[in-house]
């Protein structure tokens, strides 16, 4: 399945927020967004995923979900909304549950996702038992459950220690390669968005504009052992963003 983001304008009130944002994810790629505080990254995103209806534009969707997909694009949150009162497994069961899946079906799903994200042995553990880093697996876990078409990330790894950060991007990574999935990954965190992206969208500082979208033709598995190029990469973006961060800086000094 692939995402045509066509010509998205929004606003709140009197303000602009994004102006004529045009994107193409394609099936299996990563699509990084950056930008500048209070660009509209997460308005976007939300916009995406039919949260919010946006004054202008549309998001089109091409071809088919995944076979058997029950809620096609598929959110996970950077506090991992999980309820503290389930376990690992009941947390996961839950969207299952939303949908009437049960039973030896549910378990299927659950016993592979919770493979999939490493978390087999902790099924019966709470969250408040859990690491951080785990916690965000159990979100990735529940949100691979529905069988996503598409994945959107709000900043899923700023709540994280940046050792627990790594191991999380090596795990998405090993997740990606092994079946590959589609996302669209807001961060403020630029080497985040190098390790990760098949394409980085740089956005303008408020109202959100494209400013450019810069392709990394690198096998995500290469990238730790590439980390010169990145470097080089990762400045160019730091080059896009550094104006754009220091206006929207003086910008909200302003409002303050
Ligand atoms: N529901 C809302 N009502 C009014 N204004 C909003 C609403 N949501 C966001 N905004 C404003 O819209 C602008 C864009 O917000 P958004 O959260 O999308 O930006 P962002 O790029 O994700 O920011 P950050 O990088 O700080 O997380 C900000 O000025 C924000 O204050």
């Amino acid at each position: 399945m692939e995402l045509i983001i066509d010509k998205i304008s929004h606003r709140y009130g009197d303000t602009p927020v994004l102006e004529g944002i045009d994107l193409h994810l394609r099936d299996g790629e990563i699509i990084c967004i950056i930008g500048p505080s209070g660009c509209g990254k997460s308005t976007l995103l939300r916009i995406v995923g039919g949260l919010e209806r946006p004054e202008s534009g549309q998001v089109l969707v091409a071809g088919e979900a995944p076979a058997g997909s029950l809620n096609p694009l598929t959110y996970i949150f950077q506090d991992f909304a999980l309820l503290p009162w389930r376990t690992v497994e009941g947390n996961v069961s839950l969207v299952l549950e939303d949908h009437g899946i049960r039973g030896g079906k549910a378990r299927a799903i659950i016993d592979d996702v919770l493979r999939r994200t490493k978390l087999s042995d902790f099924r019966k553990a709470l969250p408040r038992q859990l690491s951080g880093g785990m916690k965000q697996r159990v979100a990735i876990a529940r949100a691979l459950a529905v069988n996503p078409a598409v994945m959107l990330m709000d900043e899923p790894l700023s709540a994280l220690d940046s050792q627990t950060r790594e191991l999380l991007l090596d795990d998405l990574v090993e997740l990606w390669s092994r079946e590959r999935f589609s996302a669209c990954y807001v961060t403020h965190n630029l080497a985040e968005a190098v390790r990760l992206g098949h394409k980085i969208v740089v956005l303008s500082r408020r109202p959100g504009r494209v400013r450019q979208v810069v392709e990394i033709d690198m096998p995500l598995a290469e990238r730790p052992e590439r980390q010169a190029e990145l470097e080089e990469t990762q400045r160019h973006l730091w080059n896009l963003m550094r104006e754009e961060a220091r206006a929207a800086d003086r910008e909200l000094a302003d409002v303050d």
